[in-house]
């Protein structure tokens, strides 16, 4: 069965054509910033990308008529269980107008959905929303404001699965702490199978390559009131031009520990230290019972930084380095699970809201 897989983000698209799980190609499709910022809206983009998975589909001599499905990564909806959903009308009219968090992912859906003009079916797994908090773990510290859990959760889930396979047990019988380190960072306790407290990748927890994580909430008001600053600017600031950008003006780790001077790699060390420690508050969330501690993402193809992490937090249980992300594997699997009957497609609604 062949599979379309579509994952957008903030400056390119992945896209890739998986036969059952074997995955035949795979293309990132690098959209120029300069071309991407004539846009206003991320949601305005929807044209500009779909050509392009158009282009790259016609290059590999595919129609969309070829798939049995699309794959798409899963963006900001209201809070969801872990799972394969189906893409349907009210899904996309929410990820197009009502979603609380603009964010590449949305595309995915939206251009998925449209692409298949109603005659395959459209899936989204494990999207950036899978909310299975405890109650707990949503109290921020004023009523106005509830903790969100966005994350990773795509990459975390199947790396989670992946390491519980190597020990030869069921991730729903474990506690793990698993941290992604990408461009952002997410940081997440899993107590037998449920992802119970994160860092929101885009407002809190450690720094990242490119956002600024928690900050001193009272010079954050200092800076939103200078007038120096307009909302739009603001938020860029933290998420986008925050962390490795804001210090050293690249989000690029690996070229920084290449060819920085030692001042450049100090900061790559406080990242360090800050992960470090946001998986220390994890490793407390599961009350210090941690079978394993994960580092994904593509920062973790750094074994130096996987050793300094160690060296903060080996006390509290093995550390797996599982480097990169395999969201594209993801996603295939979970459509090509519903497509073989294997589990079936949740329905979305607005009844979720
Ligand atoms: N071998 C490596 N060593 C250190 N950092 C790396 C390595 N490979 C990738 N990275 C870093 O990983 C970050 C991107 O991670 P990735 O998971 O691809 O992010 P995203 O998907 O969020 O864009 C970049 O800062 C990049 O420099
Ligand atoms: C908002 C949580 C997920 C996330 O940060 O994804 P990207 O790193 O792809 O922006």
């Amino acid at each position: 069965m062949l599979i379309l897989v579509i994952n957008p983000g903030s400056t390119s698209t992945k896209v890739a054509i998986f036969d059952d799980d074997k995955k035949l190609v795979q293309r990132t499709l690098r959209h120029d910033v300069s071309e991407l910022e004539k846009f206003n809206d991320i949601m305005e983009q929807e044209d500009f990308r779909k050509k392009e998975i158009l282009k790259f589909l016609s290059e590999e001599d595919y129609k969309v008529e070829d798939f049995s499905a699309i794959a798409c990564r899963g963006g900001i909806l209201p809070p969801l269980e872990s799972g394969t959903y189906r893409v349907d009308e009210s899904m996309v009219d929410y990820l197009k107008n009502k979603t609380k968090v603009k964010h590449a992912s949305n595309l995915a859906a939206v251009i998925g959905y449209s692409l298949s003009n109603g005659k395959i079916p459209v899936f989204i797994t494990d999207p950036v929303s899978v909310d299975e908090m405890i109650d707990e773990a949503r109290v921020s510290g004023i009523p106005e404001i509830e903790r969100l859990s966005l994350v990773h959760a795509l990459n975390i889930k199947a790396v989670a699965r992946e390491v519980a396979e190597q020990l030869g047990k069921k991730y729903e019988d474990l506690n793990m702490v698993v941290a992604h380190l990408g461009g952002g960072i997410s940081v997440t306790a899993h107590r037998k199978g449920k992802m119970i407290d994160v860092n929101n990748a885009n407002d809190e927890g450690p720094f990242s390559p490119e956002r600024t994580g928690e900050l001193p909430v009272g010079d954050v008001v200092k800076l939103a009131f200078s007038g120096k600053y307009s909302k739009k600017e603001l938020k860029k600031m933290f998420v986008g031009r925050g962390g490795l950008v804001a210090y050293l003006g690249t989000n690029d780790v690996k070229k920084v520990l290449e060819t920085g001077t030692d001042k450049e790699k100090f900061y790559v060390d406080a990242m360090i230290y800050q992960i470090a420690k946001e998986i220390g508050g994890m490793c407390a969330v599961l009350k210090g019972k941690v079978d394993a501690i994960v580092i994904t993402g593509g920062i973790a193809n750094n074994q130096n930084v996987v050793e300094k992490i160690k060296s903060y937090v080996f006390k509290f249980a093995p550390v797996f380095s599982v480097p990169g992300e395999f969201e594209m594997e993801a996603l295939a699997k979970g459509a090509l699970r519903v497509l073989k009957g294997k589990e079936e497609a949740k329905i979305w609604g607005e009844k979720n809201e």
